[in-house]
């Protein structure tokens, strides 16, 4: 028997997941909470940083790597000259300043209290001036890989980021001999090759297989200074997805327990990982990732042109196929911060005493409830919204609420936020002219809240399979893992064969109940103008109140 094993690297852990290469069935499985976290408020030297930033530490990374991974060989048993394979995949864009020797600048002394040498992580929404600026020069020179990307680049992807380190902190930028990925400076932490992959170039830093990156003209127009910022700090080698990128490293092995003849995959993105994990997601089927936030990866024949997708790239998810993305910045967060701030100490105490945790008692609450019954609708912007309308700077909002309302209905309204939010993007692939009929997903909660995948199923008036392993995404790139150790070493040649034996879909999906989605209809049409109220324009509210707080917190 021959194993491959999968690093899934998601906002808040890292989790390693060891599978038989044969069949897809997981031997053991363990998970490392990030010892720093999210920094969202100080760096570990107490500095604090201003809203809207969030940072990760790179150390945590490796601790993932020398912590779980001598924990799943020694949980199974099983043999590491047997492991012949293994890949990584990470959030996105998640990018780190790095020296020469590959080093995070904030691990030299000199720069551990400067923000901006730490890892910027996917959802740092403090670049949104340098993507207005981006947006707007991109436009009035026409170029023609807006398009790709929905009409426009969001600020969290590459290069407005790039653009706030130089704008803030141009001796970071200057000091940076590149700046990295993280699925490809962790990759380069397993392999030591610098081996950039094709899935995060090409959806999070303009590149495309045909066209390249935009041209060093556009960049010089961004600033002056950044006229060479591909050749400088990037790289325009980039490899496909499902490549090799090499071997494990002599320190690596010995740190992990495994051997050198380990073949590592190039890295991926964590929600492109996971399709080919969940099989037979075909042209028609939209495959939601649901975490922290909902990454939504579907595949199509053709190049379309979506009003506020996050990209369009060839060959950017399978092979032969055209990959898009969509998402939703804050899904899980909702919730989160919902049991985190606003959950009385009642709720708190049954939950202990009933043995479950706070989501499930909430669950299980809002789940007696019909929809409409509470009479309250929000809007699911609690960390701005990625798509369709591409703008970090959009707040949450509820209306609906009385002296009567409960924290369950709070929890389920803010669900079905998610959900509207969720069919409004398939409206928009639907309209441009990409198919969806049904849904796939899968992530931490596909598996963990049924009610939730109901209430989808009753909104978007589609059938939704669920995957049917517990961990799709670290699957997804155990299955790249077996394609980089190639068939020879027991593996597979392409990631169409890997499906075939190791891919997990539940066989029954949720099915629309009708009379739920008849409301849900009534209810989303009221969401689709508020939408467009707050969202387009009409009433900038939401981006006045965020100024305003951002004033005032300057002058504290
Ligand atoms: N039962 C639940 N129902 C809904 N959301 C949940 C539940 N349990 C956890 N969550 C949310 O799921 C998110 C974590 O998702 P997970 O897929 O495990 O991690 P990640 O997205 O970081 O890979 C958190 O934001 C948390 O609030
Ligand atoms: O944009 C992404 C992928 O393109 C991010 O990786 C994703 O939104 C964060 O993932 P998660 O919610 O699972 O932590």
């Amino acid at each position: 028997m021959k194993y491959t094993l999968g690093v899934d690297f998601g906002t808040q852990s890292g989790r390693s997941v060891l599978v038989e290469v044969g069949t897809g069935n997981i031997v053991a499985q363990a998970v490392k909470e990030y010892t720093h976290g999210v920094m969202d408020e100080k760096l570990p030297c107490g500095k604090v940083l201003p809203p809207d930033w969030a940072l990760q530490h790179p150390q945590d990374y490796l601790e993932v790597f020398y912590q779980t991974i001598p924990q799943v060989l020694k949980e199974s048993g099983v043999e590491p000259a047997d492991v012949i394979g293994m890949a990584v995949d990470f959030t996105s864009c998640t990018i780190l300043p790095v020296d020469q020797n590959g080093t995070p600048l904030c691990m030299l002394p000199q720069w551990e209290e400067e923000p901006h040498s730490y890892v910027k992580l996917w959802k740092h929404h403090a670049a949104q001036s340098d993507a207005d600026k981006l947006n707007a020069i991109a436009r009035e020179r026409g170029e023609s890989f807006l398009g790709r990307y929905g009409g426009k680049i969001s600020s969290e992807w590459v290069f407005p980021k790039i653009m706030q380190i130089l704008r803030e902190a141009p001796e970071v930028y200057e000091a940076a001999d590149r700046i990295m990925e993280l699925a490809d400076w962790t990759t380069m932490m397993l392999c030591g090759e610098e081996k950039r992959n094709s899935c995060t170039a090409g959806y999070k830093a303009i590149w495309s297989k045909r066209e390249g990156y935009p041209s060093n003209d556009f960049f010089k127009a961004l600033d002056p200074r950044m006229e060479n910022v591909v050749d400088e700090k990037l790289s325009r080698d980039i490899y496909p997805i499902g490549s090799r990128a090499g071997y494990l490293t002599k320190e690596m092995a010995q740190k992990t327990g495994l051997t050198t003849n380990t073949a590592v995959a190039v890295g991926n993105v964590d929600a492109h990982v996971s399709l080919p994990a969940v099989g037979e997601v075909t042209p028609g089927a939209m495959l939601l990732i649901m975490g922290t936030s909902t990454c939504d990866i579907l595949i199509a024949d053709e190049e379309k042109m979506v009003p506020g997708m996050c990209g369009v790239v060839e060959d950017g998810v399978e092979p032969g196929y055209m990959g898009y993305e969509a998402g939703q910045s804050c899904v899980g967060d909702h919730f989160e911060w919902f049991v985190e701030n606003c959950v009385p100490e009642s709720y708190e105490k049954e939950a202990r005493e009933r043995g479950m945790g706070i989501h499930q008692l909430l669950t299980e609450k809002a789940s007696a409830l019909k929809p409409g019954e509470s009479g309250l609708l929000a809007l699911d912007w609690w960390n701005g919204n990625r798509s369709v309308l591409v703008d970090v700077d959009l707040t949450g909002m509820m209306l609906g609420m009385t002296l009567l309302t409960k924290p369950e209905e709070v929890y389920r309204a803010l669900i079905e936020a998610t959900a509207y939010g969720a069919n409004r993007i398939i409206e928009e692939f639907i309209r441009s002219g990409v198919p969806i009929d049904h849904l796939v997903a899968c992530g931490g909660i596909a598996e963990k809240n049924q009610m939730m995948m109901q209430i989808y199923a009753d909104v978007t008036n589609m059938e939704i399979y669920i995957s049917d392993s517990p961990q799709a995404v670290a699957l997804g790139s155990a299955m790249f893992g077996a394609v980089a150790a190639g068939k020879a070493a027991g593996g597979y040649d392409t990631i169409f064969e890997a499906a075939e034996k190791m891919a997990k879909v539940k066989p029954q999906p949720y099915k629309p109940i009708p009379e739920n989605a008849e409301v849900y209809k009534k209810i989303y049409a009221d969401y689709c103008k508020l939408y467009d109220y707050f969202g387009r324009g009409e009433n900038d509210v939401m981006k006045r109140m965020k100024a305003l707080r951002a004033e005032v917190r300057r002058h504290d």
